[in-house]
């Protein structure tokens, strides 16, 4: 990969897949960034010849672009005002729960909508700046819905894409947004626009309607609203559930050292009977306090005890600056006090929580080490944590809990399926995952790894982009 002036492939997101991070002593480094679209998008990119324009998670960089791993970086500026405002503001306190089932309240603050206004503009500039004429431009997520129509004007050669990692809400919910008119027009700058699941494009195609009148949309395809003089135009609005590289997963947990690991995880929690695994960002969508009380109960009505059971809960640091992040730390960490304190004895933990981010190893040998996969979500774009275990679970066993509002709900029939706000429910199927007969436990694991094999993150990339292909043979 070297230093070109253009791209015919271009992936824009607002983070690139690696953060800078500065070391207490002062040395400045590269570590992988957090959350799962930079584990799908990072295999995209390595089998493809582009260039990946994205922010590198830290405030103020002034960054020529450099190459990592084979793909060209190119790190857009934020200014610690615009991170506030633009990413910890509008993106993460007012789009963040909106748009997953308004769990938190959202914020309005138009300060917040100018400064997001402002830095889509930027990352539209960037990407205009490096397309080579008629490249194919795919943008991700909801920090960028703005950037497909100012693509669009800048450059009406390109072929863009764009895709929303997180749920679309239905319009009731949506409606509540004060610029709900001119996101939609934003992402309408796009050919292709892609969502998890089919009712998250069914409730964009629904705004849609009823912001443009009921003959605007047709199945998939929505005719584009333009200026009196503009050539007619239709984008596709259609899912495309996400996954991951099962391959390169399988391939890590069938490593000895990995599997050594795997064992000494077991060894160090004092060889439970039963362990309960939970792995998320420490975000209040993920359902963290709805298993703390699930498991919590399940030891105070003695159907478990500490040294029988253990629940390894890995809450990987996340939008720490925003306010109902701060808050759900503290009550997390104290429902893990309070039931530790209760349930723990002087050899055996209930909970072993850890405040951390670890390697894609140590996630490995934790999901084999786990009888038990906790995806409690209460809503979820896809959660690519559950797909990680069951590729990863190549001997055929453990036990998937998966939320019904986890986007992979929609293709993981097979996990045991439950409602997260059911806490009865939710302690019988983890009682249940925990005695489950070896062979439903594996005629399960068997069909569930089928499916994640069979979509894998490559077979979503080629679909999109198939779809991005045909929208250009069209125009
Ligand atoms: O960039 P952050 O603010 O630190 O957050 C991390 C990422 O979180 C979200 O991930 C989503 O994408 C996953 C892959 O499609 C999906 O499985 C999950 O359900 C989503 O929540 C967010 O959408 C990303 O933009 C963030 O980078
Ligand atoms: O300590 C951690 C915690 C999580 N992850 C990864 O972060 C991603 C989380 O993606 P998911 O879709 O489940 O949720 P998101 O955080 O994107 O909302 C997965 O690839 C995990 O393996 C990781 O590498 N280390």
């Amino acid at each position: 990969m070297t230093d070109r002036d253009s791209y015919d492939f271009i992936v824009v997101s607002n983070r690139l897949p690696v953060d800078r991070v500065v070391d207490p002593d002062g040395t400045a480094r590269w570590q992988r960034s957090p959350g799962g679209l930079v584990t799908a998008l990072e295999p995209v990119m390595r089998a493809s010849d582009g260039a990946w324009v994205g922010w590198a998670g830290k405030p103020d960089l002034e960054l020529e672009p450099f190459t990592a791993d084979d793909t060209y970086l190119v790190p857009v500026t934020l200014s610690a005002d615009e991170v506030a405002d633009y990413y910890e503001g509008f993106s993460n306190d007012t789009l963040w729960p909106l748009y997953h089932d308004v769990i938190a309240p959202p914020s309005y603050h138009r300060e917040w909508w100018d400064a997001y206004v402002r830095v889509n503009r930027r990352f539209a500039e960037q990407s205009a700046a490096i397309a080579a004429p008629g490249a194919t431009v795919w943008v991700q997520d909801y920090q960028l819905q703005l950037v497909p129509k100012m693509l669009r004007e800048r450059r009406p050669d390109l072929v863009i894409g764009f895709f929303n990692h997180i749920p679309f809400p239905p319009y009731g919910i949506y409606a509540q947004l004060p610029w709900r008119r001119q996101i939609v027009e934003g992402l309408l700058g796009a050919d292709v626009i892609g969502f998890q699941r089919v009712a998250d494009a069914g409730n964009f195609t629904r705004a849609v309607r009823r912001l443009y009148g009921a003959n605007s949309t047709k199945g998939s395809e929505v005719k584009v609203p333009v200026a009196q003089g503009e050539a007619p135009r239709t984008a596709i609005a259609k899912a495309f559930p996400i996954s991951i590289d099962a391959a390169m997963f399988e391939e890590l947990a069938r490593q000895p050292a990995v599997q050594e690991r795997a064992a000494e995880i077991r060894r160090e929690l004092g060889n439970p009977e039963t362990i309960y695994l939970g792995v998320d960002r420490l975000d209040y969508t993920k359902g963290i306090r709805h298993r703390l009380k699930a498991f919590g109960e399940l030891l105070r009505d003695g159907r478990t005890t500490a040294g029988d059971s253990v629940l390894v809960q890995v809450a990987s640091p996340s939008r720490e600056r925003v306010e109902a992040y701060m808050q759900l730390r503290d009550e997390i960490e104290l429902t893990v006090g309070r039931i530790n304190g209760d349930y723990a004895t002087i050899g055996h933990s209930a909970i072993a929580y850890l405040h951390h981010g670890y390697p894609r190893e140590e996630m490995v040998a934790l999901y084999l080490a786990a009888d038990v996969m906790l995806v409690t979500a209460l809503r979820d774009g896809m959660n690519l944590v559950a797909k990680e275990y069951v590729a990863c679970r190549h001997d055929n066993d453990g036990v998937l809990i998966l939320s019904e509002f986890a986007g992979a709900a929609d293709e993981l029939k097979n996990a045991l399926l439950v409602n997260p706000h059911d806490i009865e429910g939710l302690k019988d199927a983890m009682t249940a995952a925990a005695g489950m007969p070896q062979r439903e436990r594996a005629s399960r694991m068997r069909a569930l790894r089928k499916r994640v094999r069979e979509n894998d993150v490559a077979r979503w990339s080629r679909g999109f982009l198939d779809e991005l292909a045909r929208a250009k043979d069209a125009r």
